[in-house]
């Protein structure tokens, strides 16, 4: 059952975060804070908190049929359960309530600061190589000094214990109460004493007593675990920041075989609930005709790959409009928009699966196709990641990175595989002293490398394309870590496979790319500056051929460069 629930409501949680867009999710409010294992601890708190409660009841249910035969005796009864009630009214309980705790004594701040001087890895370098040892523990002590007898307790503590003192010495003489009635009319009605029977009250009165303790101190446990299921269940219902529509894309009036025609009119854009409060993109406009080829230029931080965020619909504008075909972006389904382009930038990644998994899932819906292998291993070699997987010692089977849960064992394994797990583990760097844990985690690494891994990726860009479902494909920058030769044959190879499909480069590198694009968009501090192709920006001397000269000054001889400069390489 605890396994049960604890993976119903993963799933719950994987759902809630691939429900949310990329500006939601990018602000750690939006986002679920609850995981599998709450769930059940929810679960099993309830119950608790059930039987507790069960118990409390039983016991006062107890105690009146005791009462009941005797003279005076739901005075005893109440007298019995005064002080549980007493204790559980007056109690101080931070955890039940809304709060922030922070501090303000500087003594204490920086006492905190010089601890984590001498215990954070971050510090270890600077700490060692400024011989800052001494000096450390000489300010850690004056601070203590500072903070006297300042309590150290936890907040929750000092919280608690800061109630007034006849509250508890009222509570002990409440707990005392039932004795002291019981052992005045034993000696009034002497007749009556029963020793057996004030063992009996004693006895449940301590037990009413530790019950309904045990029910404040989990009721605000349970409290916050409810809160976290209500904020799953919350995560669950669509809170989308980009506004979208029900119009399906591509609409069946437009032309299979051409590509996404994109007009882009006065878009501003700022990054939601970002401290960085300057524009990224000002007042741009542009059209970027179905099956063209356009490239982006400019320098750091000019807006590049912000204009393409808007493109492919993972943010939306401050102010402005793109039309899609047309039609304005919003009034189409995201999900249609998204399924019909293919966005590869320097940022992806490999996921956890096999490499062919990694190549394949760029056509989620390619599931059983008996092409499959065929489709995957074409992918490939358009990626120019063919002679990568050749490599690998299981092919498209490798896992990029083997994640494996070890127990080690106290005495040595028997030969075997395991023993060569084992050993593998024990010469591991990070294993070094932990040899005493009873579950280590290692990734072992099968040592794909940065030129690699983005051929991999422009594998999985080729699946997707192969879907034939691909409008417009943009690449930001995807070459960053590979060879010129190997971003040479990648953009051809894109170029190749471009009929149908309108495609948008980003580049930093000026030549064979840039030579080709139907369009050049060349953006400066958010703002698009120039737009042409390269002859007629070349020729116009502005920022593109700025930009421009500056590489191309590094491949002609000093004496050359100054005819560079003035613009006549073309
Ligand atoms: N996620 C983000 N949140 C807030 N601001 C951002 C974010 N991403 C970029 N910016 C800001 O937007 C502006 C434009 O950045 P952008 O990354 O679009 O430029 P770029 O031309 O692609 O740069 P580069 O060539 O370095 O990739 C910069 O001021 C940057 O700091």
């Amino acid at each position: 059952m605890r396994t049960r629930t604890k993976l119903y409501f993963k799933k719950m949680v994987m759902q809630a975060h691939l429900r949310l867009d990329l500006p939601t999710y990018s602000d750690p409010a939006s986002r679920p804070n609850i995981k599998g294992v709450r769930s059940w601890n929810v679960f099993s708190d309830l119950m608790r908190t059930a039987s507790v409660a069960f118990s409390v009841l039983s016991h006062i249910a107890l105690i009146l049929e005791l009462a009941r035969g005797e003279k005076g005796g739901f005075l005893f009864a109440i007298l019995c359960v005064s002080k549980p009630v007493f204790t559980f009214v007056t109690k101080r309980d931070l955890w039940s309530k809304k709060f922030i705790l922070y501090s303000v004594n500087p003594s204490y701040l920086r006492s905190v600061a010089l601890n984590s001087l001498a215990t954070d890895k971050d510090y270890k370098q600077e700490v060692l190589s400024g011989s800052l040892e001494d000096y450390i523990v000489n300010e850690f002590e004056k601070t203590q000094i500072a903070l006297g007898d300042t309590s150290h307790e936890f907040p929750s503590a000092l919280f608690e214990a800061d109630k007034s003192p006849f509250l508890g010495v009222f509570q002990s003489l409440l707990g005392d109460l039932p004795l002291i009635y019981y052992a005045t009319s034993a000696i009034m009605f002497p007749e009556k004493l029963s020793i057996s029977a004030l063992a009996i009250y004693q006895q449940t009165a301590s037990s009413i007593q530790s019950t309904i303790d045990q029910i404040t101190r989990e009721s605000s446990s349970v409290n916050k675990n409810l809160h976290h299921i209500e904020s799953l269940y919350d995560g669950l219902k669509p809170q989308h920041s980009i506004p979208a529509g029900k119009l399906s894309y591509p609409s069946s009036d437009s032309s299979a075989t051409k590509g996404m025609a994109i007009f882009v009119r006065d878009v501003s854009f700022r990054y939601p609930k970002s401290s960085d409060t300057r524009i990224a993109l000002k007042n741009i406009s542009f059209d970027i005709p179905a099956s063209s080829l356009v490239v982006i230029v400019g320098a750091n931080g000019s807006g590049k790959s912000s204009l393409v965020n808007l493109l492919t619909n993972l943010h939306y504008p401050t102010s402005g409009t793109i039309l899609i075909d047309d039609k304005p972006m919003n009034e189409y389904r995201s999900q249609d928009l998204r399924k019909s382009m293919a966005l590869l930038t320097q940022d992806h990644i490999l996921f956890p699966l096999s490499i062919g998994e990694n190549i394949a899932i760029g056509d989620p819906e390619c599931g059983e196709d008996p092409a499959k292998l065929k489709r995957i291993q074409a992918a490939a070699r358009l990626g120019g990641a063919r002679e990568v997987i050749e490599k690998l010692d299981h092919g498209l089977e490798e896992l990029p990175q083997r994640e494996q849960a070890l127990y080690s064992s106290q005495f040595p394994l028997p030969p075997g595989p395991l023993r060569d797990i084992s050993d593998k583990v024990e010469k591991h760097p990070e294993f070094s002293g932990k040899k005493s844990e009873p579950l280590l985690c290692l990734e072992i690494e099968i040592g794909i490398v940065g030129g690699e891994v983005q051929r991999l990726v422009a594998s999985r860009t080729f699946m997707r394309i192969s879907s034939a479902k691909i409008r417009l494909v943009v690449a930001d920058e995807p070459t960053s870590a590979m060879d010129p030769e190997g971003e040479f044959e990648l953009f051809e190879a894109l170029r190749k496979v471009q009929e149908g499909m309108t495609m948008i480069f980003i580049t930093h590198r000026f030549g064979h790319l840039t030579k080709h694009a139907d369009h050049i968009l060349c953006l400066k501090d958010g703002e698009l500056v120039e737009t042409g192709t390269h002859r007629e920006l070349v020729v116009r001397n502005g920022e593109y051929s700025k930009l421009y000269n500056i590489q191309a000054r590094a491949f002609v001889e000093p004496e050359e460069s100054g005819s560079t400069a003035s613009g006549s390489t073309t």
